[in-house]
């Protein structure tokens, strides 16, 4: 437990109607009693003054208090909802100062005490980082599942069977000596194991998924100088995000704009027209549109006349195209058959929602009941790739020692005890916390 009580403003900026302002730690009692002259009822909401330390009343809220360890982060904790004035919440958070043993909270601090608490494992203080930064709905869907514990759930099961296999075999090799003990009860142990490490495969194969949910799907426009690449990215961003003329070669730094479409983040950049030329400048912008095309999930390319060279970006991205004609206003004639998979104009806004739904059919599929619990970060990536191999030796090796197995076995619930923070995470707690705003 920790001996120093923390405060932060919880809500968002000032000023605002309400301005929630939290408490937490061993002080808490101390601080509602000085502040509001009285406790609350637990757990209720109860309009009380807030009187600074000369006993001056400053505001009305509505107070609660949360005794641990039934609270967010396992501790005594508090809310004062006061009136979100900049003044009001400065005068609020004088008062607090002027208590011994208080100090305002660090980024993501309610959170890793809820964590060191017992209250929330990592995999479950990650979704709630993702839940407070979710844009989309498909974001705060996975974020929500994560913070609510299902992902955590499902590694706690992967981790019992271990457990329960791990024992079998401790048991067998302990006791291997005595004549009475049945042959083999470490065997029966097997057929499991090779389930949980299908359950695996499967679950990294929706690691994909998960990504592209939580941080976006990246669509780079590429093609040519002049094709129309950041008309396109102004025209779907709805502003002018990007420089337009008729000079080819306009565009140099690649810049990006991110899109809601059917509740998924999309990530959009425009690049620099790809062309050789012998100018600097222009020379580092395409540079710069060949790394983001190694980067890309999709690529729209962009031309618009149907022989234009579109050839340099398959020598750097040999992933999913959409071929797309551009200024279908001006077309004189159909482009040859088989020539673009959708024929666009930003003056008219035709072949738009076309285009969008084709860029809609490489966002992943959530809706089946994978969707329950992806992976969504490389952290849990890398560890599942562990477990796996390890699960996999572990299960091959047949013809080697028990007891080389079982540390197979051991391993690769090593790799899934880190995942959810509770072995050796030390250094990663501060990565992870820091993604957090005060008063979370
Ligand atoms: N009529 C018509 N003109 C368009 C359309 N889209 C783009 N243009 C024009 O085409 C020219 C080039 O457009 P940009 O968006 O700058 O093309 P770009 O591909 O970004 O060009 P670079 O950055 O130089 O590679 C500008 O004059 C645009 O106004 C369209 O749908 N219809
Ligand atoms: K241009
Ligand atoms: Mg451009």
């Amino acid at each position: 437990m920790n001996d120093e009580t923390i405060y932060a403003l919880s809500s968002g900026g000032l000023p605002s109607g309400v301005a929630v302002i939290r408490i937490s730690g061993p002080q808490t009692q101390h601080v509602l009693d000085a502040l509001c002259g009285r406790m609350p009822e637990p757990r209720f909401a109860t309009l009380l003054p807030i009187r600074n330390r000369n006993g001056e009343a400053l505001d009305r809220g509505l107070v609660l208090y949360f005794p641990g360890p039934a609270s967010f982060t396992g501790e005594d904790t508090a809310e004062l909802q006061i009136h979100g004035g900049r003044a009001t919440v400065r005068a609020a958070f004088s008062a607090l100062d002027a208590i011994p043993g208080l100090r305002a909270a660090e980024a993501g601090e309610f959170s890793r005490r809820a964590f060191l608490n017992g209250k929330m494992d990592l995999v479950a203080v990650e979704g709630l980082a993702d839940l407070v930064a979710a844009d989309t709905e498909m974001q705060r869907r996975l974020a929500a599942e994560q913070a609510s514990g299902g992902l955590s759930r499902l590694y706690e099961s992967w981790a019992k069977r271990l457990t329960h296999a791990r024992a079998m075999i401790e048991a067998e090799l302990d006791f291997a000596d005595e004549e009475d003990v049945p042959g083999s009860v470490a065997e029966t142990i097997w057929d499991d194991m090779r389930l949980l490490h299908q359950d695996v495969v499967n679950h990294i194969s929706s690691a994909q998924a998960g990504e592209i949910v939580r941080d976006g799907l990246r669509v780079v426009i590429a093609g040519p100088p002049n094709a129309g690449k950041s008309s396109l990215i102004n025209y779907l961003a709805k502003r002018d995000v990007a420089i337009v003329t008729d000079v080819p070669g306009t565009t140099r730094d690649v810049l990006h704009v991110d899109l809601d479409l059917y509740g998924f983040a999309v990530r959009l950049y425009d690049t620099a027209g790809l062309r050789d030329t012998e100018d600097l400048v222009e020379r580092e912008g395409i540079r710069r549109t060949h790394l983001s095309l190694a980067e890309a999930h999709l690529v729209l390319l962009l031309r618009d006349r149907p022989d234009a060279e579109i050839d340099s970006v398959k020598s750097v991205y040999t992933g999913p195209v959409i071929r797309v004609g551009t200024k279908v206003d001006r077309q004189e004639s159909a482009w040859p058959a088989g020539t673009a998979d959708v024929m666009i104009s930003v003056e008219t806004g035709a072949g738009i929602p076309e285009l969008l739904a084709r860029i809609g059919a490489y966002l992943p599929d959530i809706s089946a009941a994978n969707a329950q619990a992806l992976p969504t970060r490389k952290r849990h990536f890398d560890n599942l790739r562990v477990v796996e191999d390890n699960l996999g030796q572990a299960i091959d090796a047949a013809h080697v020692g028990l007891d080389i197995r079982a540390e197979f076995l051991r391993r690769a619930a090593h790799a899934l005890g880190r995942i959810a923070g509770r072995v050796d995470v030390e250094n990663l707690l501060d990565v992870i916390f820091s993604e957090f705003c005060i008063g979370k």
